[in-house]
């Protein structure tokens, strides 16, 4: 099992720890469970989903990087596919806070770059801020996104923002998980820009159309791509960089071990990632940043 999963596990209720000690055996849990898994696990435990994702929240804020706050986050996010997807805040030292991912930014951003289209519901351990909810208003499940946290009834994200600005505002029709292709090219035939590209061509940039994307590389060599997220109130939007990293960390990565990265950009942006990705980037320790102009 990997470490970090450790304590947690340990505080699940027993009949859950024998339910999932054959899927969190391995180093190599990606912190999901897919449809059967969780049909298994509801049989093997007798809880419900509501029940399951709110039982499975500890080992979710396990994945927490929490340097500054020491404060962890875990969120549960469920795919209509029926996957669940985890997802942990991450703070980076030496960073500026801006950086800072949220739980619930992680695991919408989880299940979007493992494939999901659109999300049913997310469960957190404590209320989502304002930003969060903001962050959530991008995506294609708008206002009935079912919002579950603990000692509260669930409600739809309509109810947690009501009067809220978004992509209608702006008068803008693609969403947060909804399958796009930009169709761009590059030269770059390596492994690293090609993913890269993969997620620049994923990402959602429809306000400034300074569509980005990101690869890392871990210290074990796999790759990891993140796609910029933009939001309809600017601020609250996700960069390349840390979409790359939510997926890297939860992965089972280490943050603080990344060999190289390639950013690759359309020329002449009107938004740039580059000087914002080199910064945190180099708080982690990476000084490889290749940089690409598409
Ligand atoms: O909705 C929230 C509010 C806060 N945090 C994280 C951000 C930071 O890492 C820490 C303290 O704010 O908690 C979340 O993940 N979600
Ligand atoms: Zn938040």
């Amino acid at each position: 099992m990997h470490i970090r999963f450790i304590d947690a596990f340990a505080s699940l209720p027993a009949l859950l720890q024998s339910a999932l000690e054959p899927i969190l055996r391995h180093d190599d849990f990606p912190a999901m469970l897919t449809a059967q898994q969780v049909s298994q696990l509801r049989l093997e435990t007798g809880l419900d989903d509501t029940a399951l994702a709110f039982a499975l929240l500890p080992l979710a804020a396990a994945c927490s990087l929490t340097p500054i706050s020491h404060f962890h986050v875990g969120a549960v996010a469920r795919g209509i596919s029926g996957n669940l997807y985890f997802g942990a805040n991450m703070e980076f030292s030496g960073a500026s806070m801006q950086q800072t991912v949220h739980a619930e930014q992680s695991a919408v951003t989880h299940a979007w770059l493992r494939g999901e289209t659109r999300l049913a519901s997310i469960t957190v351990n404590y209320t989502p801020c304002g930003h969060c909810r903001q962050f959530m208003n991008e995506l294609n499940s708008g206002s009935e996104l079912a919002i579950h946290l603990p000692d509260r009834a669930v409600a739809s994200l309509g109810e947690y923002l009501p009067y809220s600005f978004g992509p209608q505002d702006l008068d803008i029709a693609t969403l947060l998980m909804d399958k796009v292709d930009h169709g761009y090219q590059t030269s770059a035939s390596d492994a690293l820009s090609q993913q890269a590209l993969a997620a620049c061509n994923q990402s959602h940039a429809p306000y400034s159309q300074s569509h980005s994307g990101i690869a890392l590389e871990s210290d074990s060599g796999k790759i990891y791509g993140g796609p910029y997220a933009e939001n309809a109130a600017f601020n609250p939007s996700l960069p390349p960089l840390q979409a790359a990293l939510i997926l890297l960390n939860l992965s089972g990565e280490d943050c603080l071990k990344i060999r190289r990265a390639v950013l690759i950009e359309r020329s002449d942006p009107l938004v740039s990632q580059l000087d914002a990705t080199r910064a945190t980037l180099s708080a982690l320790g990476c000084q490889q940043l290749q940089h690409i102009s598409l």
